[in-house]
């Protein structure tokens, strides 16, 4: 009993002061991990923003970006917050009353009012970037298009955002912003992983951006765009085709089909049963087939429907010109295209269309996917009607716009049955939208730094977690110390 009492109060565990000095060691940790945590979540917490008006040929977009303030010059931290899409068409479209373009664009600036914290407006920077309608514009009316410029900005001006310019992107901008934002969204840029190529398609152009080996600038400099980012170097292959946005070819189908002035068509391209009456001075009032518009006999013709996938095909490959190349390979209409390589990112109107039509899975065989869009095509224009609850304008549009994609990937850029897999139809990366916005702004606020930045050699989760250990472990030391320190301390009041 005595052996086993003495052994009890030899027990350092089993002492008051011991205890204490536990309750307080634990207490200093839990403190010592809690400050940690809170501390780098508040400075976390703290955003900047800007905001990029996407002013498209068939209507504008407003986007606001956020990235945490300590973040500025640092790695793939931007998201975007918020998108809203402007009521109407594009501002292209506002030539007779320019004033109406800048006030289309007041309910989503006041949206982002909203979004974003009123101390940080004045440092907000504000972009707005116009594409194809524009250039469509500049070339059919320069004074027009200098007068919605100036109706934009001046709405611009008058929002309390830090008002950065309107101004007409080039189409090798567009293209090369939107390969940026898809390999910044997917962090392949920071660690220089193989990049992913990017196609979009709009109303009015479409663009084609990916790296190849085989291309260095030196073939077609025009198509190079060069560029440094996190240490690593890239010579991006781009091409923009004006008027082959699905709007457009659209207008040099029915071009093609109207050549001879007749007064009505059966259109492959649209659905059996279709049929609606066309003014000729509509479909080609655009400087892509205003050249092309036959010696009127009629003022209208009449537009039927015939449903046939393959006629559609042939109407749709008509539109490309495959006959002259002075390069060593071409895609189409005479413009050089290195070898494809790698994966490719189809986004913009190739996500709207594809994913209406239930054929995103590019896993699926490419036969197996034209098989669908055939049995679409020739679905009659009644039953279409009755399936779909969508604004007719645009239903009507889908079985020439799925075959206007398949074409331009398969007979313009050269994709085939194999390589068809490696296009994946995307709408978002991470919940922000795939398109040239984000690495526009990215660019502009120079966020993409060409060097590696200095980063802090752990993450935050690891540095916290060796925190964590260390302090137990400098505790448990402590502890051990203290018990063996312990049977002297014990002892000492038995010699007194
Ligand atoms: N949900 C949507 C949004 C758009 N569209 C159509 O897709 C095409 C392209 O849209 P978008 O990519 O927004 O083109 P823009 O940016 O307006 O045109 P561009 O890039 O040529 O200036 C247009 O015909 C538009 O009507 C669609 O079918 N479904
Ligand atoms: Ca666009």
């Amino acid at each position: 009993m005595s052996t086993q009492r003495e052994m009890k109060e030899r027990n350092p565990w089993h002492r008051p002061v011991t205890i204490i000095i536990t309750v307080i060691g634990v207490i200093a940790i839990v403190t010592l991990v809690t400050v940690l945590v809170i501390q780098n979540r508040t400075i976390a917490q703290k955003y900047k923003y800007g905001i990029v008006l996407d002013a498209g040929s068939s209507h504008t977009s407003l986007y606001i970006y956020q990235w945490p303030a300590e973040k500025d010059n640092n790695t793939g931290r931007v998201e975007q917050k918020h998108h809203c899409q402007v009521a109407g068409k594009g501002i292209s479209s506002y030539t007779a009353t320019p004033y109406k373009a800048g006030e289309s664009l007041i309910s989503c600036l006041k949206e982002a009012k909203e979004n974003i914290p009123q101390k940080m407006h004045p440092e907000t920077p504000l972009y707005l970037g116009a594409t194809a309608g524009m250039r469509l514009l500049k070339l059919e009316n320069s004074s027009a298009s200098d007068e919605v410029f100036k109706a934009v900005e001046k709405t611009l001006r008058g929002f309390p955002f830090s008002y950065q310019g309107a101004r007409l992107l080039a189409g090798q901008e567009e293209g090369a912003f939107g390969w940026v934002t898809v390999n910044y969204l997917d962090d392949r840029l920071t660690q220089g992983l193989e990049t992913t190529g990017a196609l979009d398609l709009g109303g009015a152009s479409t663009q084609i951006s990916f790296v190849s080996d085989e291309y260095n600038g030196s073939e077609s400099p025009d198509n190079a765009v060069s560029f440094r980012l996190y240490g690593y170097d890239y010579t991006l292959y781009t091409h923009s085709f004006l008027c082959y946005g699905k709007d457009q070819a659209l207008r040099l189908a029915l071009a093609h089909q109207t050549k001879s002035g007749p007064t009505a068509i059966t259109d492959p391209c649209f659905h059996n049963g279709y049929n609606e009456t066309r003014h000729y001075a509509a479909v080609y009032d655009s400087p892509c087939v205003s050249d092309q518009k036959p010696q009127i006999v009629s003022e209208t013709f009449i537009h039927l429907g015939g449903g046939n996938f393959t006629q559609c095909q042939e109407v749709i490959k008509s539109i490309f010109n495959f006959t002259s190349c002075r390069y060593s390979r071409c895609s189409f209409n005479g413009i050089f295209q290195p070898p494809l390589q790698g994966q490719f990112g189809a986004f913009s109107a190739y996500f709207f269309v594809m994913n209406f039509l239930n054929l995103t899975d590019t896993s699926v065989p490419l036969k197996t996917v034209m098989q669908k869009l055939s049995d679409y095509c020739a679905t009659p224009w009644t039953q279409i009607k009755k399936e779909h609850d969508i604004p007719l304008k645009y239903l009507a549009e889908y079985c020439f716009s799925g075959t206007y994609i398949l074409t331009l990937m398969m007979e313009g850029y050269n994709f085939t049955s194999e390589t068809y897999s490696s296009i994946k139809y995307i709408q978002k990366i991470k919940n922000s939208d795939a398109g040239w916005t984000l690495g526009y702004m990215l660019n502009l606020t120079n966020m993409i730094p060409a060097e590696a930045p200095d980063s802090p050699p752990l993450t935050y989760t690891s540095y916290v977690s060796v925190v964590t250990v260390m302090a137990i472990l400098l505790f448990v030391i402590f502890i051990l110390i203290l018990y063996s320190l312990w049977p002297k301390f014990n002892t000492e009041p038995k010699i007194i």
